[in-house]
């Protein structure tokens, strides 16, 4: 069985969503944390033999603190986040261990992700050696100047939007890295993208939101009921080389 690293890049300033003044990867929704209900995704997971959650400095000692109960059930390491998301990601990358064959990255503020549709995106990577789900452009796309004039209509055929976890093996990840050169990439996908390796989009579930604002909050509370319920006798067998489902 291949073995995998996840890094939850969880040291966002959260600028555009405050909840009770905390950051939303702390906040709760419908009562429990949303780093929680990322991390739980992957911790029980067979297959995951690391897993790295990325916190801001200035939040370390408060967020051991504050999720001591949390945290004593799950072998998690804390690492220190950067200035950009591609900052924290390369300090967590830096301590994946050897002997990992895959690392994904997966967004903290993306909690309504499900077991089945990471299986999707692991069972991809491991044949491609980097995949990640994202979801079609299904609205008309405008460019707007800052009059919030439209300049453009921009095709949105072949547009897709990107979601995490993205999973690339492991070498390949540190390389995009490793030749990274300062450029602050949004996805962790652009950087092997830019070292001429191909990743394979897996068709995603617009219900994979990001929380970034507080209206996201608000349809990821509603969302959580609409998921697919987790399938009991799934977890009695981890997925093999099946052809690769479809997401639901
Ligand atoms: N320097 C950073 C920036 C972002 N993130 C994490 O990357 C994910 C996606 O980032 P985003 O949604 O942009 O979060 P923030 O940067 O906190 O949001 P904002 O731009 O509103 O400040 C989040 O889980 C965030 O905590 C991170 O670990 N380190
Ligand atoms: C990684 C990501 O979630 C893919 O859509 C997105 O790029 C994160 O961007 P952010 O500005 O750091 O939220």
């Amino acid at each position: 069985m291949s073995k995998f690293a996840v890094i939850l890049p969880a040291a966002g300033q959260s600028t555009r969503c405050r909840v009770k003044r905390m950051k939303k990867p702390f906040a709760e929704l419908n009562r429990r944390p949303v780093w929680v209900r990322s991390t739980e995704l992957f911790i029980n997971r067979d297959d995951v033999a690391q897993t790295i959650i990325v916190i801001s400095p200035e939040d370390r000692e408060w967020f051991k603190e504050k999720f001591r109960p949390n945290l004593a059930f799950m072998d998690i390491e804390i690492v220190d986040g950067g200035a950009e998301r591609a900052d924290s990601i390369q300090n967590a990358l830096a301590r994946v261990k050897s002997d990992i064959d895959f690392v994904a990255v997966h967004d903290a503020a993306r909690p309504l992700m499900v077991e089945e549709w990471v299986d999707d995106v692991f069972r991809t990577a491991i044949k491609t050696g980097a995949a990640m789900p994202a979801v079609p452009v299904t609205s008309t796309v405008k460019r707007v100047n800052d009059k919030n004039e439209i300049v453009e209509t921009v095709p949105r055929e072949n547009l897709w939007l990107a979601q995490t976890p993205q999973v690339f093996r492991r070498e390949l990840l540190l390389e995009a890295y490793a030749k990274r050169n300062g450029l602050i990439a949004t996805d962790d996908a652009q950087l092997v993208e830019a070292i001429g390796h191909t990743v394979t989009v897996v068709e995603g579930s617009p219900m994979n939101i990001k929380i970034t604002t507080g209206e996201d909050f608000k349809i990821a509370s509603s969302l959580i009921e609409a998921l697919p319920k987790k399938d009991p006798l799934r977890s009695l067998h981890p997925f093999q080389d099946d052809p690769g489902d479809q997401w639901r």
